[in-house]
């Protein structure tokens, strides 16, 4: 058996030295591209061109009857393009931190382990980020599969000057973790609010809805501080738990194991059309009877399919409303420019749709 692993390793040598003299001619060609964007000032980051390379190589993988299948080769090509971005041109990202966040988990996924990140301890203060080119790119959650929408996200979309780029679809699984095996001797809670909303039933059947409940302003946070707080637990993600060395006690702890959080990636360009667009904008309507409905029914005349309306307060001393709208189509479609144009509208951004 030595002697064939030996063999079989050999093999396994001459191909990863192939996959490294192609990867590196592939990067010289990357850098290439990024000397271009670099002098006509264009944006890096091209998440259809990624899209398309991904579902190029899966079909061909599939016709030759390759292994690796779709999420296989995202998996490795996302990393990839990760590092040809950072080589074409160094940008930082900002996250809704501290590290160890979902929203970090979410970052990394698009832009690698090996980029330069920038954790920031609240959401306006990612938009702050990217509106005052302190960072590139800034990543946030938007909304939750159980909870509904992250309100500040949406506000500071209204209020700061930056576009939607991209948008990823994560699946979260919340963990307990604390230092006391038994939980009777658990006094206080950590963890951000919409974390603790999704777990209830975990919390009731566990004998722990009447403890202490202190809400954190992300779920590492959490973990942070039970960290530093040996009568505690924290509702947290399984790598903030063990960045934080917090023994982990229960996994998967959300009442719907369908929990799914919709983030965003903010910038400050236009994308290119894919095909296979969303665009999101802020709405006002006149006060009057009808306009909603009037508003709505333009959605219907030019066929522009809806994928999401939610009303947010003015912050005034009225109780009036905007709406957020989120809706198939990029703003480079006629019938989309159309109705963007004719409406008190601010356009948001167009983005290959992942959700
Ligand atoms: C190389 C490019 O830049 C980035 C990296 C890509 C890659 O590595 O293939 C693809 C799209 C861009 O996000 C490009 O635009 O072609």
């Amino acid at each position: 058996m030595e002697k064939k692993l030996q063999e079989l390793r050999k093999e396994i040598d001459s191909i990863d030295n192939e996959i490294l003299k192609l990867l590196n001619k592939r990067m010289e060609i990357v850098k290439k591209v990024g000397e271009l964007k670099n002098t006509s000032n264009s944006p890096v980051y091209r998440p259809e061109r990624e899209k398309e390379i991904i579902k190029r190589l899966s079909e061909l993988s599939k016709k030759e009857g390759g292994i690796l299948g779709y999420e296989e080769i995202e998996a490795i090509f996302l990393e990839i393009f990760a590092i040809s971005r950072t080589l074409e041109r160094k940008e930082r990202i900002a996250f809704l931190g501290p590290i160890g966040t979902y929203t970090h988990q979410a970052a990394e996924s698009r832009f690698g382990a090996n980029a330069k990140y920038l954790p920031l301890l609240n959401i306006e203060a990612v938009f702050k980020a990217i509106a005052n080119k302190e960072a590139k790119y800034g990543v946030v959650p938007i909304e939750n599969n159980t909870e509904g929408v992250v309100g500040v996200t949406l506000d500071s979309l209204k209020k700061y000057d930056v576009k939607i780029v991209s948008e990823i679809c994560m699946d979260i699984h919340h963990s307990f973790a604390s230092y006391q095996d038994d939980l009777k001797n658990i006094k206080r809670i950590y963890s951000h609010p919409q974390g603790y909303n999704q777990c209830l039933n975990f919390l009731e059947t566990h004998g722990l809805l009447d403890v202490e409940f202190i809400p954190t302003e992300s779920t590492a946070k959490a973990a942070q501080m039970a960290a530093e707080d040996q009568e505690s637990g924290a509702i947290c993600s399984k790598i903030a738990a063990k960045l934080y060395n917090v023994p982990l006690l229960f996994e998967k702890i959300e009442d719907n194991l369908a929990n799914r959080t919709r983030f965003i990636i903010i910038s400050d360009f236009k994308t290119q059309k894919s095909g296979n667009d969303k665009t999101s904008v802020i709405a006002k309507t006149s006060h009057k009877s009808g306009a909603l409905f009037e508003l709505l029914k333009k959605f219907k005349e030019k066929e522009i399919n809806l994928l999401k309306i939610e009303s947010r307060p003015n912050k005034d001393d009225t109780f009036n409303t905007w709406f957020y709208i989120d809706f198939e189509g990029h703003i480079d479609d006629e019938n989309v420019k159309e109705i963007i144009d004719s409406e008190d509208m601010l356009w948001l951004g167009s983005y290959l749709r992942d959700c």
